[in-house]
């Protein structure tokens, strides 16, 4: 990060030497994990399968807690910010989001409710985010069974939308949609989320080349490097990318 950058964004997220085991004594998940994520960050997690990946995102969403090292959220550790509160301010859209028993338009309208929003403003904002997505209005009234995985992706991105969170976590957020749709999808995001960092992982280095401002390479648990997208040699890191995972893919056979 060059000095320029620094003195325009403000740092919301913070992590030093946060490590990670799936239960005491076993293997580490992740390892001295340290970062910072600043206002605006466009970020995206590259790795193997079975690098971390998501198992960060989900320490991120306190969906699970560190074993030892901090995450600061603006400064405040995260312990100590209800859980909540956290939450709507870091928000993850996982590889499969659910609904929760709601319909589509209940779902989106919700956060809305919370915040004290008037029924016309609520309806403004699902025109607003189902134009910019194009969710076809007959959707609103379906539930989590009545859409397909795809669907529901591009629900819970609508839903970021409404809440605009401080750092919106994605996982794989556009795995089953096409082409097109991924890219509408990622050209929404980047304009539409103003002021809100992404920390996105990504498998396809296309989308996270044209999206992402900075690049984390993460295997085996560790932070290997943190780029900002100018610095990363794209053919170097596809090359690595498939060299790491034929690796693993051996290792599991
Ligand atoms: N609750 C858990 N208990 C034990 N091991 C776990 C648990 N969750 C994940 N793991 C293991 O931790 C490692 C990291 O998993 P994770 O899902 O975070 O990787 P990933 O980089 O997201 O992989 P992928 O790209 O395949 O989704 C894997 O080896 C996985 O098997």
């Amino acid at each position: 990060m060059n000095y320029e950058d620094t003195k325009t964004k403000r740092e919301v997220l913070r992590l030093e030497l946060v490590s990670l085991a799936a239960s005491v004594g076993s293997q580490y998940l992740l390892k001295d994990i340290s970062f910072e994520v600043f206002s605006s960050d466009r970020i995206t997690i590259i790795g193997p399968s079975g690098a971390g990946k998501t198992s960060l995102l989900r320490l991120l969403n306190r969906l699970s807690q560190p074993t030892s090292g901090k995450i600061y959220l603006e400064n405040q550790e995260y312990g100590q910010i209800p859980v909540i509160q956290l939450r709507r301010q870091v928000m993850l859209v996982p590889q499969e989001p659910k609904l929760l028993g709601m319909t589509v338009r209940d779902a989106l309208a919700y956060p809305l409710v919370l915040k004290g929003s008037t029924k016309q403003e609520i309806s403004q904002q699902l025109l607003q985010v189902s134009e910019q997505l194009h969710i076809p209005e007959d959707w609103l009234g379906r539930t989590e069974v009545q859409l397909s995985v795809g669907q529901r992706q591009l629900v819970a991105i609508a839903r970021a939308l409404v809440i605009q969170p401080k750092i919106l976590l994605l996982d794989e957020p556009t795995s089953a949609l096409d082409a097109g749709r991924s890219d509408r999808v990622m050209q929404v995001l980047t304009q539409c989320l103003e002021g809100c960092a992404v920390v996105m992982v990504n498998h396809q280095l296309d989308l996270a080349q044209m999206f992402c401002d900075r690049v984390l390479y993460l295997q085996d648990g560790r932070l290997l490097s943190d780029k900002t997208a100018h610095q990363v040699n794209w053919a170097n890191l596809r090359e690595t990318l498939i060299q790491a995972e034929a690796q693993a893919a051996e290792e599991w056979s």
